[in-house]
């Protein structure tokens, strides 16, 4: 088994893979009601990889050196049938840890066939307990307890549970500390996320990214806050725990502490493109080569090829002031 590392002397160690770019929520950071609508063109389904083809590369990715599979979107449980995508992923050598981000909302319905295909977390995204708040920041009008019960049944499922919250100054920043407050005596660690600049549709503001430091300083209100070690090299949330013993909080600072520095994650869209940032403008077409009846050995070079070109460190250039353009959607490259 050989491993590899990009220009900047980062291994590829993990791969995010979207299993569809269709979502049943609208969250306005995201996929904006206005630019996602009836007539918006998702991708047709014989665009999107079947699962015998994302086995396929998840195995040679293995190879390579990935440990880690996280299944993103869109919103992956609208994908038909993903407990036996997970089935046939959890058996790949070389896979350590295998995991599923999600707005919860099909979870009552899965999370059982979800456990027992052999995933073993779920990272849940929930932006308020406020109904008006999280109404409108999900486009839908969808209530927190919809989310909240996803998450009791994941739970309930024997699923470990994370927590993303993505935080917007002015919209849901007055609403954390109940959201903290909630999930502090569970065991699910609650992370937030800066909003950031993905995509090309989501207008984006620097005025409206709540810094880590700020959030962190009015968490402290419920209890002082103590770093914990990161559990592994390129961990993306920097965790705290409650002096008092009461939970874990995270924060995603891509905006005010880039980490880009120690990224090994590499992105396959769900229609076969493999990405090497989350803000990149274009992929490599792995699909093209696939159905192009490509052997292993041709898409191990391709994949190979890819990451030791690799220089992206977006979110470091862009706090240095730079500007990019034609940014692919969060929604097409996965979360
Ligand atoms: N800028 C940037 N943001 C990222 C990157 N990876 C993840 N994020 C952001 O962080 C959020 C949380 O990612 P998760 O996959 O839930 O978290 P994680 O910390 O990678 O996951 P685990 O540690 O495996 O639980 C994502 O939804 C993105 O918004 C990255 O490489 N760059
Ligand atoms: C794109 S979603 C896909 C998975 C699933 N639909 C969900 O919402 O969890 C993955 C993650 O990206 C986060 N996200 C989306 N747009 C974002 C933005 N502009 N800034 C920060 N995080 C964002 C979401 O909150 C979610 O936690
Ligand atoms: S963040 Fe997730 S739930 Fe919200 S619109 Fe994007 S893909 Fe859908
Ligand atoms: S901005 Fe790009 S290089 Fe930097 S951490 Fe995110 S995905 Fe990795």
């Amino acid at each position: 088994m050989s491993s590899l590392s990009d220009a900047l002397g980062r291994p590829l160690r993990d791969l995010r893979i979207s299993v569809t770019d269709r979502c049943n929520l609208r969250c306005t950071y995201c996929m904006p009601r206005e630019v996602f609508g009836p007539d918006y063109a998702f991708l047709p389904r014989e665009e999107l990889l079947t699962f015998e083809e994302i086995e396929r590369l998840s195995a040679l990715f293995a190879q390579l050196g990935v440990r880690k599979l996280r299944l993103t979107g869109g919103e992956p449980l609208l994908r038909r049938d993903l407990p036996e995508l997970v089935a046939r992923l959890a058996r790949i050598r070389g896979i350590e840890d295998i995991a599923l981000t999600t707005n919860g909302l099909l979870l009552p319905r899965y999370a059982r066939a979800l456990r027992a295909a052999g995933l073993k977390r779920v990272t849940v995204s929930l932006d308020s307990l406020d109904p008006d708040t999280f109404g409108r920041m999900n486009g839908m009008g969808v209530t927190p307890e919809r989310v909240l019960e996803g998450i009791a049944a994941a739970a309930e499922a024997g699923l470990k549970v994370k927590v993303n919250t993505v935080v917007q100054r002015g919209l849901n920043d007055a609403h954390l500390l109940d959201l903290a407050r909630r999930f502090r005596d569970t065991p699910h660690a609650l992370r937030f996320i800066e909003f950031m600049d993905v995509g090309e549709t989501n207008r984006w503001q620097l005025e409206q990214v709540v810094p880590s430091s700020e959030l962190a300083a009015r968490l402290a209100q419920l209890a002082p806050l103590e770093p914990l070690q990161p559990t592994a090299r390129g961990e993306v949330a920097r965790r705290y725990r409650y002096a008092d013993g009461r939970g874990e909080v995270g924060f995603i600072s891509s905006v005010t502490a880039p980490f880009c520095g120690d990224c090994s994650r590499a992105r396959l869209s769900s229609d076969g493109l493999l990405y090497t940032c989350l803000f990149a403008g274009e992929g490599f077409d792995l699909k093209a080569l696939l159905r192009g009846a490509a052997d292993d050995e041709a898409l191990l070079a391709a994949i190979r090829h890819v990451w030791e070109a690799r220089d992206d460190r977006y979110s470091e250039l862009r706090a240095q002031g730079a500007a990019v353009t034609g940014k692919i959607e969060m929604s097409r490259i996965g979360g």
